[in-house]
């Protein structure tokens, strides 16, 4: 926001937080010295009501949002107190970071990615003009629903798999290490979100635990049936292992039909990039310089991903771009002298 000119000011109840926010240019942590246009809560999902609450008794803010990651919750803590809600937009941008705090910001976090709003018949249009031109400076998609449709929603694409994601870590708990030190890409791509607040996750399932559960109980049911397939795997009999061979084979395709539907950036179809793969040492500022000599050869990195070899103070960074972009990226790296590798 700071960058497309808007004017921010920070308030947390841990006055350090709002003071590294500020300092990292997030804006001022000085308090206003009158109403402003909007005020957007971002706090745990367990505090936004009541801290929505005092700033609409202060009169702090000609409009309201949050960005809980729930939305029917709060809406009815909020028509609990009384509260007139004209002026009160729940959303949820569907971006995130399992890191927290002002350290793991990124200013560029939203671009592209859907950001719910749940407004009423009763939401101010001035209001909800408001909350379109939020989404429309953070450069996200502004998608219109309702509280509780979003929360089922999130339950399937958020919530559920968070817990997925978990219970796949936590088999790594006690694993020998000879094993762990195995980990490739693939265990990082479903366990990077197991890294995240326990806290802020308890406050999230805690306000969404029924369509949660009926999911989880869903993936129980693929779990019994593909162990049974396994076990038929195991089987002398040649009947039983080919009915152990379908029953894998059908989870692992419902698992392709599932994945195609999953949307790129803007929501749109995934759309194919190209890789560039760049060895780096383990040193602060490796990416700051590789993103830098990208943007000086004109060309936009859509995605990245980075491996650290195990042991070893290097890593992989894999930087995604259109197929166009490949030949480009990969001469004007190699004439700065990166390493490339295939
Ligand atoms: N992290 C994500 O992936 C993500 C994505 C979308 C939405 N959200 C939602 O955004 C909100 C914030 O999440 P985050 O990841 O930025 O967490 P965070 O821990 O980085 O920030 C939360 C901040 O709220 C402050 N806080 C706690 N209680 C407070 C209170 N009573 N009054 C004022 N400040 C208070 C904390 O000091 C902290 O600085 C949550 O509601 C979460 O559901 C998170
Ligand atoms: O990618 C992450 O680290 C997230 O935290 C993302 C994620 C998500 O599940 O998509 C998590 C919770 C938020 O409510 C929104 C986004």
């Amino acid at each position: 926001l700071v960058q497309r000119g808007v004017t921010v000011h920070l308030a947390d109840h841990d006055p350090q937080q709002a003071r590294t926010a500020a300092a990292l240019g997030a804006g001022t942590d000085a308090a206003p010295e009158g109403p402003v246009d909007v005020a957007i809560v971002a706090a745990p999902p367990a505090h936004v009501a009541g801290v929505l609450a005092d700033a609409m008794r202060r009169g702090a803010a000609r409009g309201y949002l949050d960005v809980a990651s729930v939305k029917g919750g709060p809406r009815r803590e909020l028509e609990a107190l009384g509260l007139d809600l004209g002026g009160y937009i729940g959303t949820h941008p569907m971006s995130g970071r399992e890191k927290s705090g002002p350290l793991a910001a990124t200013a560029d976090l939203f671009e592209g990615r859907p950001w719910v709003l749940t407004p009423t018949r009763d939401t101010d249009t001035e209001v909800l003009n408001l909350a379109l031109e939020l989404v429309s400076h953070c450069r996200a998609v502004p998608v219109v629903m309702d509280a509780d449709a979003h929360d089922r929603a999130v339950a399937l694409v958020s919530h559920m798999p968070h817990l997925v994601s978990s219970m796949v870590a936590a088999r790594l708990e006690h694993a020998e290490e000879a094993a762990v030190r195995l980990c490739g890409q693939g265990i990082r791509d479903v366990t990077r979100i197991a890294a995240s607040d326990p806290r802020m996750w308890i406050d999230i399932l805690s306000a969404n635990p029924g369509p949660v559960a009926d999911l989880l109980s869903d993936v129980a049911a693929d779990l019994d049936e593909t162990v049974r397939a396994l076990r038929a795997l195991q089987s002398s009999d040649d009947a039983e292992r080919r009915k152990g061979g379908t029953g894998i084979e059908d989870v692992l395709r419902r698992g392709n039909a599932g994945q195609v539907r999953v949307p790129g950036k803007h929501g749109s179809a995934p759309r194919a990039y190209e890789t560039v793969v760049v060895l780096i040492d383990d040193q602060p500022g490796q990416l700051a310089r590789i993103f830098a000599d990208a943007g000086r050869a004109g060309v936009n990195i859509e995605d990245v991903r980075i491996e650290h070899a195990t042991g070893q103070q290097a890593g992989l960074v894999q930087l995604m771009v259109e197929p166009k972009a490949a030949a480009v990226l990969t001469e004007a790296l190699r004439d700065r002298g990166w390493a490339l590798r295939q």
